[in-house]
């Protein structure tokens, strides 16, 4: 099922059994589901087919960098197991984004390519230590255009940076912000964060939304807030 929210609620937990009782609890109508690392290493593609069965669209957040003709193959497989969308790091470079791109359009795959431009985690001093000297909001710029223009429907990037891509790519270039944090949640280990309703307003077409969400006290009374939060600047 095909949803207008532009919820995604990542399901980081350490079981298949654990991700699926909150699925459970969600609605396919009202949000799609991210499954990452933690999640696919410890279930593989049964989740993926657990998920689907129940009606989600999947976002599957593996990051994939690596040399272009392995990412490629990386990214095929995803795709052809169904999901919505599928990430890459841009830091792997045009040749690597391109490849992967490829390899969609030649099977006829329409799974949304994005990729990551700057974890969310990620502040100035943290690039610094990786011998990036430039702000945030600037080493995101220079990804989100390399990832344009090697073909990727969007970028994973922060809210904060969110404005400027959309005055530099336009609306219909993706830009799916984790580090979403509603007054009510703690950033925890985000370190690029904004509201829901800001985000919005500053261009996000995708909120990704994890702990906030799964590890409140209330899963649905938090996801309520949230929506509440957003219909309310519609
Ligand atoms: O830059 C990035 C890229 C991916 N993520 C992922 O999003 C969620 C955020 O979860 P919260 O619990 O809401 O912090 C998580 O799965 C990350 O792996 C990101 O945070 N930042």
């Amino acid at each position: 099922m095909s949803t207008a929210s532009p919820l995604i609620i990542a399901l980081d937990y350490p079981s298949l059994d654990a991700a699926l009782c909150m699925a459970d609890r969600l609605d396919p109508a009202r949000c799609r589901l991210k499954v990452g690392k933690e999640l696919f290493t410890r279930s593989g593609p049964d989740v993926l087919e657990a998920l689907h069965g129940r009606g989600f669209e999947v976002f599957l957040d593996l990051k994939f960098h690596d040399i272009p003709n392995t990412v490629a193959g990386a990214v095929q497989a995803a795709a052809e197991q169904g999901v919505w969308m599928v990430n890459v790091h841009a830091g792997g470079g045009r040749r690597m984004m391109e490849a992967a791109r490829e390899r969609l359009d030649r099977h006829g795959l329409s799974t949304r390519l994005i990729a990551v431009t700057v974890l969310t985690s990620m502040a100035a001093e943290d690039l610094a230590e990786v011998g990036i000297t430039v702000t945030p909001a600037e080493q995101v710029e220079r990804l989100a255009m390399l990832a344009r223009d090697s073909g990727m429907d969007g970028v994973v990037c922060s809210a904060q940076e969110a404005q400027r891509l959309r005055e530099r790519c336009g609306d219909a270039f993706l830009k799916v912000t984790p580090g979403i944090r509603p007054s009510f949640a703690a950033a925890g280990d985000q370190q690029r964060i904004m509201t829901p309703a800001a985000a919005m307003a500053a261009g996000s077409t995708h909120l990704v939304v994890g702990r906030p969400v799964t590890q409140a006290e209330e899963p649905m009374a938090a996801l309520a807030a949230i929506e509440a939060e957003l219909a309310a600047v519609d």
